[in-house]
């Protein structure tokens, strides 16, 4: 009998789980599945987790909360034949809604009977794991305030970005490639990315694909007030190369020198980085359930 692990977080996106986790159950009782639950208690999380993975040997670990739980249980089964699932019920699901899961509990749900398992690339950052999204920069500063403050969800997070942007002071970077300089200079942020999007759909990366063995670092560099809300425009029509102020760059390693020390997160979660960063891709390291219909191959 196939074996499943919930991995609950309690409270994110201020969704009550109890009900839900009797509709899990009931689900796997229904196609002849084994449905195992750990709770998150926001305490040596990734400890206990992995050592509930290896009494249990599930196939299948399916996170059920926001990108912070995605990325515990990416954490406790990197490099491992165990595959994770998402079942979104966060704030911002970044990693899920760039991967095509659905959003919706019940499609979620369903995708655990009827799927296809996919390895995709995650990035070792300073030898941290990202499976999603890292910057550096303004949305880092961001991040940064929106995890210290009282309120969450999509409005506090654009509230807190209208007011650093006015004063926001751009950063000096050099970002090298095997030995060469291949950008030195100021920027408003760099995002350094396999996927697409942003949790708000901002495509950042819009033509990354997740599992080709490549990350993209993105440079915003700094850019006149009066064009923001182009910029902004060319976010959500996936047009973001046109802009006269960003650069791309495909690579499967780099080193970022930060001088100022400017702020950094890493899937939603801040990090000190410090001066110097090295990014290195890991090659399809983590298998991920997904829609049998969505072209990740
Ligand atoms: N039982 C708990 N009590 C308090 N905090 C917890 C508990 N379980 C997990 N956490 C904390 O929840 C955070 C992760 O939340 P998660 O990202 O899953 O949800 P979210 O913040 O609502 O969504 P998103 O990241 O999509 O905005 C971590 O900081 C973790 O330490």
């Amino acid at each position: 009998m196939a074996k499943i692990l919930f991995v609950i977080n309690p409270i994110s996106g201020d969704i009550d789980k109890e009900e839900m986790i009797e509709d899990l159950k009931a689900f796997c009782r229904q196609h002849d599945v084994a449905a195992e639950v750990f709770k998150t208690t926001g305490e040596q999380d990734e400890e206990k987790l992995k050592a509930k993975i290896g009494e249990v040997t599930p196939e299948i670990v399916c996170a059920v909360g926001g990108d912070g739980t995605v990325s515990l249980v990416a954490k406790s089964i990197i490099k491992t034949e165990v595959a994770l699932a998402i079942i979104p019920q966060g704030s911002g699901n970044g990693l899920s809604k760039d991967l095509g899961i659905p959003q919706n509990f019940d499609e979620a749900l369903q995708l655990l009977v009827e799927h296809k398992i996919v390895a995709i690339d995650t990035l070792d950052i300073n030898g941290l794991l990202s499976i999603h999204l890292c910057d550096l920069g303004f949305n880092a500063l961001v991040v940064n305030r929106f995890c210290n403050g009282e309120t969450r969800g999509p409005g506090a997070y654009a509230w807190i970005a209208m007011q650093e942007f006015m004063g926001y002071e751009p950063k000096k970077y050099t970002i090298l490639n095997d030995g060469n300089t291949i950008f030195e200079g100021e920027a408003f942020m760099i995002t350094i990315t396999n996927a697409r999007a942003f949790g708000s759909n901002a495509a950042i990366n819009p033509t990354g694909v997740i599992n080709d063995g490549n990350f993209e670092i993105c440079v915003l560099e700094p850019f006149p007030k009066a064009s923001s809300l182009g910029i902004l425009y060319r976010l959500y029509t996936d047009t973001i190369d046109d802009s006269v102020y960003t650069h791309r760059f495909s690579c499967s390693s780099a080193t970022i020198l930060n001088p100022s020390g400017e702020v950094s997160q890493i899937d939603g979660e801040p990090e000190e980085l410090g001066e110097r960063i090295e990014f290195k891709a890991m090659h399809q390291s983590l298998r991920v359930v997904l829609p049998k219909t969505e072209a990740q191959e």
